[in-house]
């Protein structure tokens, strides 16, 4: 039996770092919802105990250091099983673009390998084992719309925000998530009123919503890669209602309540940026 899993990309609403720990992470605050843009997962059993990952990309690799390959060989291991699984990658997110590309594929195979295997393994405990893969797993294996806390592994889901489209502008650069998290200085960041982004969920108050986006990361990543903040800028005065970039970047995006409007955003980005998509929340 082959299986098919869908494996979303998410945006960040906020993320508020909080700071620093004694691993070396730091401690998040952060709204994250799902969009209509994503990966496809094929999962298929083999005969041997092994497990295979196939995947055409020129910026991923496809052998033990993908993240489908490491949330295979974690759910083998955490549950001793003998059996093997070919995994078909067919990747639509941009990489190292601050969607979660990566953690959405690790956690698509952690949800679709509890059905092929019939493991009946609650949500929550395939959300504990994906955290051993990366802070963004739990809230992938989760999906939908959440505030992650902890270095990202404790979820609490939350109302979806209101529907409306995405514009998405990510220039040619792809950013380590590392690094910009080696810039930070606790004490030195700007803060997001998450508070008020929760009023605004719990309320479904678009405009609410949208003047309450922040992200802590922004100006260090502005400060490596100018490129981003230019094309925040132009994502605001092409009109977006709400506009920021997702995670540690570079990809910037903006939120557009009404599709003729969204169009026309989309179309002006194009010629300004490398990447632009236009999608829909998820929620
Ligand atoms: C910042 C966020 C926000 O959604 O997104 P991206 O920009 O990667 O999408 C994530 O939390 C990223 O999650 P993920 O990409 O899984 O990160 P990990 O592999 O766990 O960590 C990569 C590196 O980032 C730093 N890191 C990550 C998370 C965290 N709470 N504190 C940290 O200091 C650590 O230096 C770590 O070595
Ligand atoms: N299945 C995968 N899809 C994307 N990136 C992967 C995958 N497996 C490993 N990686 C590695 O993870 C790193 C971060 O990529 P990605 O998850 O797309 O970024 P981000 O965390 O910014 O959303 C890249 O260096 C990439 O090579």
């Amino acid at each position: 039996m082959t299986l098919f899993e869908k494996a979303p990309a998410k945006i960040n609403l906020s993320l508020d770092v909080l700071d620093k720990r004694n691993d070396g992470y730091h401690n998040v605050e952060m709204i994250m919802t799902t969009i209509d843009l994503a990966d496809r997962i094929e999962l298929r059993p083999l005969e041997k105990d092994r497990v295979k990952v196939a995947l055409e990309s020129r910026y991923v690799p496809s052998d033990e250091r993908n993240l489908a390959y490491r949330a295979a060989a974690l759910f083998k291991k955490e549950y001793n099983i003998k059996k093997g699984v070919h995994i078909q990658v067919e990747k639509c997110i941009p990489v190292a673009a601050g969607l979660g590309g990566g953690s959405t594929d690790a956690a698509a195979v952690l949800r679709g390998l509890n059905k092929m295997w019939k493991m009946d393994i609650p949500i929550d405990e395939l959300s504990d084992l994906g955290a051993e893969l990366g802070s963004d797993v739990p809230f992938c294996v989760h999906g939908q719309t959440a505030i992650a806390r902890g270095k990202g592994e404790v979820i609490e889901r939350l109302n979806p925000p209101p529907p409306c489209w995405v514009v998405l502008a990510k220039p040619n650069i792809g950013v380590s998530t590392r690094t910009i998290f080696q810039r930070v200085k606790p004490g030195k960041l700007p803060h997001p009123d998450t508070a008020e982004l929760l009023t605004a969920l719990k309320n479904g108050d678009f405009n609410r919503m949208c003047s309450h986006l922040g992200n802590s990361l922004e100006d260090i990543t502005f400060s490596v890669h100018p490129e981003v903040e230019r094309i925040k800028e132009k994502m605001r005065q092409a009109g977006a209602e709400g506009v920021l970039m997702s995670g540690s970047g570079p990809t910037v995006y903006g939120l557009v309540q009404h599709e003729s409007k969204a169009q026309r955003i989309y179309n002006s980005m194009q010629g300004f940026c490398h990447e632009v998509y236009l999608v829909r929340l998820l929620g």
